[in-house]
């Protein structure tokens, strides 16, 4: 393993996510000048228009897909609805109400938007399958509301006649240069989406979807960011059904059924549910393959069918996946980014309290896992929680982090009261940890997961992205991964999973660590390198609160040490002191530790 002081001397010389706001921008405007030209020679109406159209404005509600399940984990079948309602807001408000096509398409957008932001706050309550229940139900009520309400949406015979925007210069009632106008939008909400995926706030979603307990304590507003992926998911819905209404100027609620939702989910998941270019993909397929199997006469929709179940179940990331996947080990490393000192607020040991909990208990039903424990980490000091199976270890750093509520007592961080905060405020303030049982984010990059560990709100570096890579980098370097910064994390090894989460916490530049026992499942030769990894976090004066069964690892790095047994408090103070204490050999130790007597 190498120094900061090494990490801080080498560049890094990696593929990192670029920070930069115009990253792709030249391409983008590049592409949209291709498929300026390139409308130019498309037919002004006819067959194969409308099927272009019709695949550019569903991928425009497809990469609302991508973002509210692909990045961001959480199933809505309910796509077709928010399509439906900006086509219902472009053809009510253009028709009947004579508004300008862009007013009324506001409206649309702006209404599908405030749905999804409705379903997005009934995630707080829910999720898997009750969460899917609650987005079919609301497409349900979408459709009914279309069929039935015939005074505002003529009801089943839909509204007719829906104008195309004017605007001075731009001949948009024909059909190549509307189609043109879709493309462009498609091409920027693609960007859009692509872009999004390697910001703070994609990062922040892919976060909540592959671990959002792991996300709220590395300072991310679960809630707020799943509100955020339904709002933008909504959005792009309605969007592209704002623009459908333009295109073939005749709406009816069963273009916006159910059914479609389902088509919709199948584009984003065929294509690859991770990727706007794979929704592309998807939607481009699944708008031309019928047309294409048309050949095939009666049987054409079963071989359909079998082909996306096919591809489905052989291709889990879709077809972008399999072509990214190869990609991904053929890039070449490139990108230079100088990595920044790790800890820059070095702590002073001046023993003041730094994490101060008192009279904490937490009772399930009738079993006391904490039962009025008083616990004081004095800045700068390694403490260690010790004690038998089930003494409450866990439960106590669980009750300090924010996942359980205590029965009972008060938390305080650097002076201020947490007792009833949110995890992600308390890592906010500095509180850091790290779990038992890993729980690193699976679907990204050993560098991504420490980026999330650096954008901790709070962190001095979490708005300057550049800082964050370098702060993330630094943190891989303390624990000797930094050769492994773009593999995904799943690739590595149980032992250096581990490390990662030690890195990702570091990286927040947390006031107070918490260590829930970090040499589990670590084989010898792991241990002593742990061991060595927490002596030189030691020497940087950090402060942190460690559990472990691992006597060796504890006498080496601890400067005080409590003990717990059937959650209560039976000792507390200096290593020698408490590794003697009779009560302490009784109920957990089984003889006195020599070590602690010499
Ligand atoms: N969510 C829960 N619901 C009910 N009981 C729980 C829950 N979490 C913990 N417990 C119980 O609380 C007690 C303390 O458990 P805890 O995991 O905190 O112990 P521990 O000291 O960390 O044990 P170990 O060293 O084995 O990890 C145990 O009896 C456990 O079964």
């Amino acid at each position: 393993m190498s120094s900061t002081a090494e990490a801080a001397a080498a560049p890094a010389t990696l593929s990192v996510p670029s920070a930069r706001a115009w990253r792709g921008l030249p391409s983008l405007a590049l592409a949209i000048v291709a498929v300026l030209v390139a409308s130019s020679f498309a037919p002004t109406s006819g067959y194969i228009l409308n099927m272009v159209m019709q695949a550019a404005t569903y991928a425009i509600g497809v990469a609302g897909l991508v973002v509210v399940l692909g990045y961001c984990g959480q199933i809505s079948l309910a796509q077709a609805a928010f399509f439906g309602l900006g086509a219902y807001g472009v053809g009510i408000g253009a028709t009947d109400y004579g508004l300008p096509f862009l007013v009324a398409l506001l409206i649309g957008v702006g209404v599908a938007t405030g749905f999804g932001i409705a379903l997005g706050l009934a995630s707080l309550r829910l999720g898997g399958h009750y969460l899917a229940m609650v987005t079919i139900s609301f497409q349900q009520i979408v459709t009914l509301v279309l069929t039935n309400w015939i005074g505002l949406t003529h009801g089943p015979d839909g509204i007719k006649s829906i104008p195309r925007p004017s605007f001075p210069g731009l001949h948009l009632d024909r059909g190549d240069h509307y189609l043109a106008l879709c493309l462009v939008v498609l091409m920027v909400v693609t960007w859009y989406a692509w872009r999004l995926k390697t910001s703070r706030l994609g990062r922040a979603m892919q976060a909540v979807r592959d671990n959002e307990i792991a996300a709220s304590t590395c300072g991310i507003d679960v809630f707020r960011t799943k509100v955020l992926a339904f709002g933008i998911s909504a959005l792009l819905g309605g969007l592209g059904g704002g623009l459908f209404a333009g295109a073939f100027a005749y709406i009816s609620p069963d273009q916006f059924a159910f059914g479609e939702s389902i088509v919709l989910l199948t584009m984003a998941l065929l294509g690859g549910v991770q990727s706007p270019f794979g929704a592309l993909l998807g939607t481009t397929l699944l708008v031309l393959l019928p047309e294409w199997l048309r050949f095939l006469k009666n049987i054409y929709l079963a071989v359909y069918g079998a082909a996306v179940i096919l591809i489905m179940v052989f291709l889990p990331d879709g077809l972008w996946g399999l072509v990214t996947n190869r990609l991904r080990r053929a890039t070449p490393i490139e990108g230079t980014v100088p990595p920044l000192p790790l800890l820059s607020q070095r702590a002073s040991a001046s023993g003041e309290p730094a994490l101060e909990i008192a009279g904490l208990a937490k009772h399930f039903g009738g079993l006391k896992a904490l039962d009025g424990v008083d616990l004081t980490v004095r800045r700068g000091a390694v403490h260690a929680l010790i004690g038998p199976n089930g003494s409450g270890k866990t439960t106590f750093i669980n009750v300090a982090t924010g996942l359980y509520r205590p029965t009972a007592g008060r938390i305080r961080l650097a002076g201020q009261d947490l007792t009833a905060a949110a995890p992600h405020e308390r890592t906010r303030r500095g509180l850091a940890r790290t779990f038992q049982n890993i729980r690193v984010f699976r679907g990204m990059t050993v560098l991504e997961n420490v980026m999330i560990g650096a954008e901790r709100p709070g962190n001095d570096i979490a708005e300057q992205p550049a800082a964050v890579v370098g702060r993330a980098l630094a943190a891989l370097d303390f624990v000797g991964l930094r050769g492994d910064a773009n593999r995904l994390v799943g690739t590595l090894s149980y032992g250096h999973q581990r490390y990662v989460e030690i890195a990702r916490a570091l990286a927040g530049n947390p006031h107070v660590l918490l260590l829930d026992e970090p040499a589990a499942g670590l084989n010898m030769t792991e241990k002593g390198e742990l061991g060595a990894l927490l002596r030189r976090l030691k020497g940087h004066g950090l402060t942190i609160l460690i559990v472990d069964h691992d006597m060796n690892l504890v006498e080496q790095v601890a400067d005080h040490i409590t003990v717990l047994n059937f959650g209560r408090r039976i000792a507390d103070g200096s290593p020698r002191d408490v590794l003697s204490d009779p009560d302490v050999i009784a109920a957990y130790l089984g003889e006195p530790r020599e070590n602690a007597l010499a």
